[in-house]
């Protein structure tokens, strides 16, 4: 079954092309986990995935990826540009066509239609923020809310309370924001849609350090306001410091996978993202 949504999956491939590179692409399993914190323990697993494969076209751009993120885990994919951290989360929500298998609450994500999924409380917040520019901050807000009217005002209040320049600035129009507010905002409407996992897609790209602060305060509440996060980031050390535990893609595969002190431990990632 498609899991075409309309955002951006006109390019991406059919299931067959995903088939056609399994063989050249295959995963080997061996990701190295010297750390025995690999399986979660902090709740049931939310989302899964088993030898998950994502093509475009020739471009294998995930190769047989498992993973599993457990209830109120922050889980960050770490990665450079081109590894394949925007594709997961595409395929996470819905908005790709996948080989293998991802569920999310127990159900095939394919099997669900990318808005079912946000009913279910799975929202992506993408990488391009996707805002409504010429409404305002508290339209934004409030479009967020629209398959959930419940509890609005209580929603609205706790992302007033986490960002509270959003208030401030609840009637000056999206795109005439700051880069780091109008993340904020991306943040906030995504919690307006009341998530129970949020997906994450480099919520730092661009930001200045004061305005990552800002950020990093939010992931860590809304964790602790009970949301699972995924959060794909380039931004390394970032995510280790907000992470229960990582993974690091390279070239569609995951390489490392493990607690942050694990992996700040580790040479290859000391040498290859943190400076040395
Ligand atoms: N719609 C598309 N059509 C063709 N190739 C694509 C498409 N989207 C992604 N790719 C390719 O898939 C690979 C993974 O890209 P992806 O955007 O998932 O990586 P990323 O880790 O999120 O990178 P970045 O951090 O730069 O955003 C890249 O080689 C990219 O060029």
């Amino acid at each position: 079954m498609s899991t075409d949504s309309g955002s951006g999956s006109d390019e991406a491939s059919t299931r067959d092309d995903a088939a056609s590179s399994r063989d050249d692409a295959a995963f080997s399993g061996d990701v190295p986990d010297s750390s025995g914190d690999a399986t979660p323990d902090r709740g049931e697993a939310i989302l899964r995935a088993e030898g998950l494969q994502v093509s475009y076209g020739e471009v294998a751009a995930l190769r047989g990826l498992d993973f599993r993120v457990a209830d109120g885990e922050i889980v960050a994919i770490i990665g450079p540009n081109g590894a394949g951290k925007s594709t997961l989360a595409d395929a996470v929500s819905g908005h790709v066509a996948y080989e293998g298998s991802v569920t999310y609450r127990g159900r095939e994500v394919a099997d669900a239609s990318a808005s079912d999924l946000v009913s279910q409380g799975l929202i992506h917040c993408t990488e391009t923020r996707d805002l409504f520019g010429y409404m305002t901050v508290a339209d934004n807000l409030d479009l967020g809310a629209y398959r959930h009217r419940d509890d609005v005002d209580e929603r609205r209040e706790f992302v007033y309370d986490l960002f509270p320049t959003l208030e401030d600035r609840a009637d000056q129009n999206a795109r005439t924001m700051s880069g780091g507010e109008q993340q904020m905002l991306a943040i906030g409407r995504a919690l307006m849609s009341d998530p129970d996992l949020l997906l994450l897609d480099e919520p730092t790209l661009g930001l200045a350090p004061v305005i990552l602060e800002d950020i990093s305060d939010g992931i860590e509440e809304i964790r602790d306001a009970g949301v699972t996060v995924v959060l794909c980031e380039q931004n390394v050390t970032f995510a280790m410091d907000h992470a229960d535990r990582v993974y690091l893609l390279e070239n569609g595969r995951f390489e490392r996978e493990g607690s942050p002190e694990t992996l700040r431990g580790d040479e290859y990632i000391r040498e290859a993202y943190l400076g040395g």
